[in-house]
């Protein structure tokens, strides 16, 4: 049976990166993305702008929307403090299979739950099942058209507190123009953007950072 790319992707991690070393995991990835086979990680370039917003928070409590292979999930998680946790949610059962093996090769894996299932039907279970009370950062890197519906379930579901902070990735490319026109227009989000490019390549993206006021 032939690899996915996305057991290629880990296979490459596995065979050069150092484990135990986060920041040689995104190494090898980034490295084997841009020179062999372009994948939707978010990438070093808009990573740096990630890695700034998630010091500036420095959240107990981290929310990711879209796994996918991990990459963005080792990256915050590497840069939590003792005790801070990170809740991943992937519902394409063989990306999260690749994803767990590359959180415990980065050894994050204890700063990370990696929840398999649609984001949809997570939210909701947030409070009582993961025992969480409120986010203070949610990464979305999912389906661009759930960005919207997913950030007003997070409202409903009272997950957000003065303060939360939304980060969303490819808000020019693939776009997220629901979402950038709900935040944007909203008086309870208070929003700044953050051009760079498209990962691994030059076209033109932009990360959108959504402030909850309460
Ligand atoms: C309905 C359930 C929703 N809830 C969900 N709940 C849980 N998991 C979910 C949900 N919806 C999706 N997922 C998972 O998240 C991942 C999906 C990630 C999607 N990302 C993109 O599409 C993208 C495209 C480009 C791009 C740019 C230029 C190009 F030319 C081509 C591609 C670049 C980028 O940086 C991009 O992030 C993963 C594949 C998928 O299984
Ligand atoms: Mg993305």
């Amino acid at each position: 049976m032939n690899q996915s790319k996305e057991e290629r992707i880990l296979n490459f991690v596995l065979q050069n990166a150092v484990r135990g070393d986060p920041c040689s995991v995104l190494e090898a990835i980034d490295k084997y993305c841009s020179q062999k086979e372009w994948s939707m990680n978010v990438g070093s370039e808009k990573g740096l702008i990630l890695d700034k917003v998630v010091e500036e928070v420095s959240p107990s409590v981290a929310l990711e929307l879209g796994t996918y292979c991990g990459y963005s999930g080792v990256r915050i998680a590497r840069l939590l403090k003792a005790g801070a946790r990170l809740l991943t949610v992937e519902f394409n059962p063989a990306f999260a299979a690749v994803a767990k093996q590359v959180f415990e090769f980065a050894g994050v894996q204890d700063k990370v739950k990696l929840i398999e299932g649609p984001s949809d039907e997570i939210i909701p279970q947030l409070k009582k099942k993961y025992e969480v009370d409120t986010v203070d950062f949610v990464f979305l890197d999912h389906w661009k058209d759930r960005y919207k519906p997913d950030t007003i379930l997070l409202q409903e579901c009272n997950l957000l507190r003065k303060g939360s902070v939304l980060l969303a990735d490819n808000v020019i490319i693939p776009g997220a123009p629901e979402f950038l026109n709900y935040v944007r227009n909203n008086s309870h989000f208070q929003c700044t953007n953050y051009p760079a490019h498209l990962e691994y390549m030059k076209a033109s993206d932009a990360m959108e950072k959504a402030v909850f006021l309460g």
